[in-house]
């Protein structure tokens, strides 16, 4: 009898193809996502190196970090760095063979919902991109990771990564949310709780019952941010609602090949009495619409809370609360929902899918952002942005004063037009609050995409269970 395995070991055993005796691995990689900000040198290397891509069939590339999102984008990129490797990605896509949505596809969009929306990331897989959220895919039970540029040619040249295994760690999410609490207010509690570096070294399973009654959108909200909480990749063992989502889609299996692979993935979870080496457990009754206050994930209060003062931390904790609140213009005691807002961004790899963007419509139907908001929905692909506008989401965004953009990575990060100014504050549903990291001198504030909607219509950070029961 073999020993109970995790998930995670079980997918890890299943794509090793050399082990050294430093335990160091080589792993089959079986899908390769690719953007154009990581990508122009290891294309370069290979090049140089007059090598090929080893399996153009199963890398996927996407230009998404650049490209501006205003309509007519496709025919000018004014950043000239953004254009260069915008242009090298389009032609590293064409000269290599491999699969590509360039910007004039409907199905471009953020890599991390292009790839599950078109069928690529399926469970087992191991799924990796020179991005730190691919963490992303990890919703569909695959062991799915960011890797560096020198790594991106190594996957490209070789269809391999070396890798040494990380150690297992089990997050569990007990019971059941409660209304107006979501899939992004589990991801930030946890790493409220755990702090970002509480994953490091570890891949952590997400389970519980909380977590089994997400919808799959949901679970990439969670797994997406595990790359925040510092773990190297989040996963979450699939179920009939992974199958379901998968079923039909341009590059699911099919037919005999479609029964077999669900025979696969049906022994994909993790063994009883199998083995993790950290363990935390948080109460889905217990979690609370939340709303980030500093300039770290980890800076995450419930929405009826205040604003913390350096002293209530301690060790280093308490000079980084410091220097956060001064960067965030915030004075300690002070509500969270006082704190105004001047900008609504909702979009990102964290809730720019089709939920995101009915759960924010929800809210505003029928209402106005406040005077002044500038607020903004960019839908994570084209075709959730052509699913949305069938829906009537759109013209609700579009009547509350939102405007209505193309698909890219957007204001999540300032790499195209979509930036703050100094001193502006954002509502945002991404998953980074870094300094700067929306535009140099903008201050972001992370949410759920119904509380970033709620915020854009009262103009100050709100709790939407508030907002709903008012609403009724
Ligand atoms: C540009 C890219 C390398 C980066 C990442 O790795 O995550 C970006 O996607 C981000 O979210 O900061
Ligand atoms: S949407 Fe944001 S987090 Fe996601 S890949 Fe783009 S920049 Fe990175």
């Amino acid at each position: 009898m073999t020993a109970p395995r995790t998930l995670y070991d079980k997918i890890w055993d299943d794509h090793v193809v050399h082990q050294a005796d430093d335990g160091t691995c080589l792993l089959y990689i079986d899908r390769h996502l690719v953007h154009e900000v990581t990508s122009p040198q290891a294309f370069e290397g290979l090049r140089t190196a007059g090598r090929k891509v080893r399996a153009p069939e199963k890398t996927i590339a996407v230009p998404d970090h650049n490209v501006p999102t205003t309509p007519g984008r496709d025919t000018f990129i004014e950043n000239e760095e953004s254009r260069i490797q915008v242009d090298a990605l389009d032609k590293n896509a064409r000269d290599f063979g491999i699969n590509y949505y360039p910007v004039s596809d409907i199905r471009q969009g953020i890599v991390h919902i292009v790839g599950p929306e078109q069928g690529w990331t399926l469970p087992g897989m191991t799924v990796v991109c020179g991005d730190s959220h691919t963490a992303t895919h990890g919703a569909f039970g695959a062991l799915a990771h960011g890797i560096g540029t020198s790594e991106v040619e190594h996957v490209l040249a070789t269809q391999t990564l070396i890798q040494k295994k990380s150690k297992n760690m089990k997050v569990e999410i007990t019971g059941s949310l409660r209304p107006g609490v979501t899939a992004k207010d589990i991801t930030l509690s946890v790493i409220g709780a755990t702090g970002t570096a509480g994953g490091t070294g570890y891949v952590i399973e997400y389970c519980g019952q909380a977590i089994r009654e997400l919808s799959m959108e949901g679970r990439m909200t969670v797994c997406n941010m595990a790359i925040e909480g510092g773990a190297r990749a989040g996963l979450i063992a699939p179920d009939e609602k992974t199958y379901e989502y998968i079923k039909g889609r341009p590059h699911a299996p099919k037919g005999a090949a479609w029964e077999a692979a669900l025979s696969y993935w049906k022994t994909l979870f993790t063994d009883e009495g199998a083995h993790f080496d950290k363990v935390v457990t948080l109460k889905g009754e217990d979690i609370a619409p939340v709303v980030t206050w500093g300039t770290s994930p980890e800076d995450v209060l419930p929405i009826t809370g205040t604003v913390p003062a350096p002293e209530d931390f301690t060790g280093g904790k308490v000079e980084a609360a410091r220097r956060s609140l001064e960067y965030m213009g915030l004075t300690a005691g002070q509500k969270l929902t006082d704190i105004k807002i001047d900008t609504v961004f909702i979009g990102s790899c964290t809730n720019g899918r089709i939920e995101d963007l009915r759960a924010a419509a929800a809210i505003l139907k029928g209402k106005k952002i406040a005077p002044g908001m500038r607020a903004m929905v960019v839908p994570g692909s084209g075709l959730v942005r052509a699913q949305a506008e069938e829906e009537g989401l759109a013209q609700i965004f579009i009547d509350a004063g939102f405007e209505w953009r193309l698909a890219g990575c957007s204001m999540c990060l300032a790499m195209n037009p979509d930036q703050l100014a100094p001193g502006e504050r954002c509502a945002a549903t991404s998953n980074r609050n870094f300094e700067g990291r929306q535009g140099r001198g903008g201050r972001t504030h992370l949410l759920s995409p119904a509380m970033a909607a709620a915020a854009a219509v009262t103009g100050h950070l709100t709790d939407v269970r508030e907002f709903m029961a008012e609403m009724a």
